[in-house]
């Protein structure tokens, strides 16, 4: 499989009441757990060592490394530790019960992947590259941002 191969479909994912685990508490966990925090206040976060941001964010901090056992009734998992390897062997086991999980360096191993969102109360705007071109997705959200905030694109 070649990346450009690749087909996301954009959807909204109901997540009342589902247990969200995210692996790894580095630079991009902590970035992922951010985006998350506008969405749910409840999630997991497993690592040996967190961002320090993470003290300003209400989810329940693990401190340890990955286990198996960790992935029990989790819904939706964002594997986000340094290592490759480990990345591909969270996303197996993941794979093995069922559970959509999300590679921070694998689009090809994702499940799901993250859009760059614009949130204004009950309004997302998603902006998507298939994976493609991250830098693409923000630069679109940045633009459709600055239109929303100077009154060109009326939401209310
Ligand atoms: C939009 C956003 C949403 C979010 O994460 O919430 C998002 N990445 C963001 C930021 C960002 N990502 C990267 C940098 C550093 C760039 C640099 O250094 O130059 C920055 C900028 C920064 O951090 O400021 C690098 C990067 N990203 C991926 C890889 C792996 C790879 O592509 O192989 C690598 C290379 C790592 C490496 O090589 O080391 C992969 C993915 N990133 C995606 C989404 C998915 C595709 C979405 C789409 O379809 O467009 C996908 C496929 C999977 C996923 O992560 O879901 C978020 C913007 C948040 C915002 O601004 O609100
Ligand atoms: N998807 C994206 O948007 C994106 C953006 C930039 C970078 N990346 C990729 O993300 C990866 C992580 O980058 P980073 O800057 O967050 O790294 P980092 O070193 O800051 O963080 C890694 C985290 O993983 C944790 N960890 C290590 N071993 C673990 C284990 N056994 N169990 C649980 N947690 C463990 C560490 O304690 C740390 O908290 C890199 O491969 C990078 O290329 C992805």
């Amino acid at each position: 499989m070649n990346r450009e191969d690749l087909l996301f479909l954009p959807i909204s994912i109901n997540i009342t009441g589902k247990k969200i685990l995210l692996i790894g508490g580095g630079n991009v966990g902590y970035h992922k757990a951010s985006i998350l925090y506008r969405f749910t206040d409840k999630a997991t976060i497993i690592a040996p060592e967190f961002h320090e941001g993470f003290n300003n964010l209400p989810f329940t901090l693990v401190q340890k490394r990955y286990s198996t056992e960790d992935l029990e009734g989790a819904f939706l998992v964002y594997i986000c530790t340094e290592n490759k390897e480990l990345n591909h062997t969270i996303k197996k086991e993941c794979e093995e019960r069922g559970i959509l999980a999300s590679v921070c360096d694998d689009p090809i191993e994702c499940d799901f992947t993250s859009p760059a969102i614009y949130k204004n109360g009950n309004v997302t705007i998603a902006i998507a590259s298939n994976a493609q071109n991250v830098h693409q997705s923000i630069g679109i959200r940045n633009r459709v941002q600055e239109l929303v905030e100077d009154g060109s694109i009326k939401i209310r």
